[in-house]
């Protein structure tokens, strides 16, 4: 029998490029994708929620996961942990629902390892320009952190070959139906080879 497990789904892409806000634009029309609420060292800048955006933990708690194997797949990224929460993943797509993840490139590829039938989207700038000017213009980073992040992104897009889709995020809403179209077009490919495997099985018994 074949299983019903729900698809993984990975948006990745350079620090500035636009993944939280397309996934949250993405967020309010695709109901049915769950989002995999990562762990991170860092402190949550203004707004932010523990829960929600991030959970929010000590060094010393992370290392302990990542001791125990509780994270899916964890990065040190300009100088804090982030990580994916194992068990969280793990449940939500053996109920069959489809996860998504919105994370940096070392650990999409750490997931790409474990989970190959995953769909890896990789978020691609207009211009090296223009994505500076959206981290420098988001005013959350000091301008050591925008250089880190930024010399990050260089090594980032070099690893663009690795993933199965390329968007570009010029509109955020063309961006979000760009994905869309993405998660749909899986569906499709998974229900067809369901299909195929049940014929053949059928091919067999008789
Ligand atoms: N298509 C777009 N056009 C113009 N500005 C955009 C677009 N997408 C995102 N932005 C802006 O770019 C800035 C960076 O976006 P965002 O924080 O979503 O990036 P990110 O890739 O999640 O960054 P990080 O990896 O650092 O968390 C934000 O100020 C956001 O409003
Ligand atoms: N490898 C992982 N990367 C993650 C995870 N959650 C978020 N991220 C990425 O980290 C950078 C920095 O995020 P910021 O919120 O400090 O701007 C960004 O590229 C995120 O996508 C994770 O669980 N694992």
């Amino acid at each position: 029998m074949i299983d019903k497990k729900g698809i993984l789904f990975v948006l990745s892409g350079p620090s500035g490029v636009g993944k939280g806000t397309v996934r949250k634009a993405l967020f309010e029309k695709e109901t049915d994708l769950q989002y995999s609420i990562s762990i991170t060292t860092r402190k949550p800048r203004n707004g932010e929620t523990h829960g929600v955006d991030y959970f929010f933990h000590e060094k010393d708690e992370v290392e302990n996961m990542i001791e125990h194997g509780e994270l899916l797949e964890w990065a040190e990224y300009v100088g804090n942990y982030y990580g994916t929460p194992r068990r969280y993943v793990e449940q939500t797509l053996a109920e069959g629902k489809d996860v998504f993840l919105e994370i940096e490139v070392q650990g999409a590829l750490q997931v790409k390892e474990n989970f190959p039938e995953g769909v890896f989207i990789f978020l691609f700038p207009p211009s090296l320009d223009e994505l500076k000017n959206r981290i420098v213009n988001r005013g959350t980073e000091t301008e050591d952190l925008v250089r880190n992040r930024l010399l990050a992104a260089k090594e980032e897009i070099e690893m663009m070959e690795a993933y199965d889709y390329v968007v570009v995020n010029d509109e955020i809403d063309q961006a979000v139906k760009r994905i869309q179209a993405i998660v749909q077009s899986e569906h499709c490919k998974r229900e067809r080879i369901a299909e195929e495997y049940k014929k053949a099985l059928e091919s067999d018994e008789s």
